[in-house]
């Protein structure tokens, strides 16, 4: 195949993608993972034998679905054959919508009850039986093929949970809805008690990609092993993932051991790893590849590769210097070594040390623009209509996003059809230049999109009370968002509701990035800096795997960093009668015998 000569790929990621078999790929950070997946569809692509076949790619998050997309189309590949999406989706389009008259729950139709839905009626009912006892944010679980597990780590809480939980799902049942975790259950359970069903997709579905193994749970193993064992090895998979990174193990994700992947799917798999890391100097992989849990190799091969790291880490600042700190940081930052605002990224274990430093860190810099955590005034439900006309009103019409919302119209013409709306002649381009032809002259936001969603309904002709799925998710879109504005404003972002911070989702990232560490997953940076790094938080007090998690945090946040890195375990935090001097440094990062920079 042509395109992979065109020297964009090394050796070993070659090999890999040429390999006609089953593959399990190791890839250390910064290893071109994406790169070696875009490249592999597009060879899966060309290989494929009639029109009826499909090309899965199971990517972790729909932003990761997004950039291999946007990778394809750059290199010219048709990708008319090819699904993308995440686990959730695809058991959705593939497997629920389709067959969900095989399970007594959903023959009768169903709808999706969407994450700020289920949120609600979580809380209601913890606050009707519970008090506050326990919240929402106490009652996460993830589904296996054998029930829900509880990721709560307060055992004593657990039986509240429980009881929260059954009222839950027996209101979902009444009313005929399915939240995201069920679409799973549901989705094994089609397959389980069906084997016909798998065995019609494996005769379309002929080559399945996993993206971010390390992360994925027993029943999306389980959902793909299905799928892949009635095909027999005819059928193939490709898996990729770094089990280093696997950060979600809260939310029940893993890397399933080589053998026990073989034993669900019934065949075997050829290990392949990619060890050529082309993102960090020498010194920050040496220094990075400390926190390894597993056994792996890591070279440096970037243009980076004898860059002249600085690597520091503060024990003895007190919490009230942390901003004077990193404000010093990323002075040295931008001023002597010359690194742009948008290659820096701060970030802290946890959300509730983000939203005051985002506040502190504008004020003393109001030269620097900040793209801070959450600071997206609407819910991103990828599967709301509404959200999918958000995303064109609010993208900028350029030359640059042309492909991109041509896609992005075409998502909104096929949900349309599904509808049983009357396209009439309305393709996608057509779509996009009524959409770029409207003008909304309201500042507020969400005023803004209802405003300019009322103009598009009465170009198209389209009345949302004849169309009960529309309907509820321009209720949901409006619902959600509100709810949201209200959180963020009540956290001091009083900016949010404005149509600029609507429009600023979908700019490319501009400004210093302020994130959490399980945020900055798959992201690359010039430099990381890195605050709270304190025991409790990282590792987290109720975790029992802390020293293993914290490793794992500790590795990801590391290895996002291309040149410098500095790290900051501040005192006298969470200060209390017992512990009067506060929470104590990361062990991790304490028992690490590093020789350390200094930047006066
Ligand atoms: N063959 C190659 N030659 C030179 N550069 C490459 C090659 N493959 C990938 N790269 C570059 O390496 C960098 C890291 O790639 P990428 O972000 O895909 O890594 P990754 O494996 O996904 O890392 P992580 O797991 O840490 O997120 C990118 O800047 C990419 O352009």
């Amino acid at each position: 195949m042509t395109l992979l000569l065109d020297g964009k790929l090394n050796d070993e990621q070659k090999k890999v993608i040429l390999n006609d078999n089953s593959v399990l790929l190791i890839a250390c950070p910064g290893s071109g993972k994406t790169r070696t997946l875009t490249y592999k569809i597009a060879y899966e692509i060309n290989n494929l034998k009639s029109i009826r076949e499909f090309i899965i790619a199971i990517t972790y998050t729909n932003r990761a679905a997004e950039e291999i997309k946007e990778r394809l189309d750059k290199i010219g590949i048709d990708t008319k054959q090819l699904w993308i999406g995440t686990i959730h989706s695809f058991s959705l389009e593939w497997i629920v919508r389709p067959y969900h008259n095989c399970i007594d729950e959903l023959k009768f139709g169903f709808s999706i009850l969407n994450s700020h839905e289920s949120e609600v009626l979580i809380t209601q009912l913890c606050k009707e039986n519970y008090g506050k006892s326990i919240s929402y944010y106490d009652c996460g679980f993830f589904v296996t093929p054998r029930g829900y597990r509880l990721s709560c780590l307060e055992k004593e809480k657990h039986y509240m949970i429980e009881d929260v939980l059954r009222k839950y799902f027996d209101i979902l049942k009444d009313s005929r809805q399915v939240d995201f975790e069920q679409i799973l259950y549901y989705a094994y359970q089609i397959l389980d008690k069906n084997p016909i069903i798998a065995n019609t997709l494996k005769d379309i579905i002929k080559f399945i990609l996993i993206d971010e193994y390390q992360d994925t749970k027993e029943i999306q193993y389980h959902i793909i092993a299905k799928i892949l064992n009635a095909g027999k090895g005819l059928s193939r998979v490709f898996i990729v993932g770094d089990p280093n990174q696997s950060i979600y193990s809260t939310l029940g994700g893993f890397p399933m051991e080589k053998e026990e992947l073989e034993k669900i799917f019934g065949f075997n798999l050829c290990e392949y790893s990619l060890e050529n890391n082309y993102r960090s100097s020498q010194k920050m992989i040496s220094y990075f590849e400390n926190f390894k849990v597993y056994e792996s190799t890591i070279r440096a091969e970037g243009d980076l590769k004898l860059y002249s790291s600085k690597i520091t880490y503060n024990l003895s600042l007190s919490k009230e210097e942390v901003v004077n700190e990193i404000v010093r940081l990323i002075k040295f930052n931008l001023d002597d070594e010359c690194i742009t605002a948008n290659e820096i990224c701060v970030v802290a274990p946890q959300w509730i040390h983000l939203g005051s430093i985002t506040r502190q860190l504008t004020s003393r810099l109001p030269d620097c623009s900040f793209d801070g955590p959450g600071l997206v005034p609407f819910s991103r439900d990828i599967d709301n209509f509404w959200y999918k006309v958000a995303r064109l009103v609010l993208s900028e019409p350029s030359p640059n996003f042309y492909i991109r919302r041509l896609r992005w119209a075409n998502d909104i013409i096929k949900e349309l059809e599904v509808v049983g709306y009357s396209l009439d002649g309305l393709t996608k381009k057509r779509l996009l230049k009524i959409i770029n032809s409207i003008v909304i002259n309201e500042s507020d936001g969400l005023k803004h999109l209802e405003l300019f969603f009322g103009e598009l309904c009465g170009f198209l002709n389209l009345n949302i009370d004849s169309y009960s799925s529309i309907k509820n998710h321009y209720i949901s879109f409006f619902e959600s968002s509100k709810a949201r504005i209200e959180r963020l404003k009540k956290e001091g972002a009083d900016f949010i509701s404005d149509i600029s911070s609507f429009r600023r989702a979908f700019k490319p990232r501009e400004g210093i990035t302020i994130s959490t560490i399980h945020g900055t997953k798959g992201e690359e940076y010039d430099t990381v800096i890195g605050f709270a790094l304190l025991n409790d938080y990282l590792p987290h007090f109720k975790d029992k795997n802390g020293d293993e998690n914290s490793n794992k945090l500790l590795y990801v946040m590391s290895s996002r960093a291309r040149k410098n890195l500095h790290l900051i375990s501040e005192r006298g935090r969470g200060v209390n009668y017992y512990n009067p001097s506060g929470k104590s440094p990361t062990p991790n990062l304490v028992g690490y015998d590093f020789e350390y920079d200094v930047i006066d």
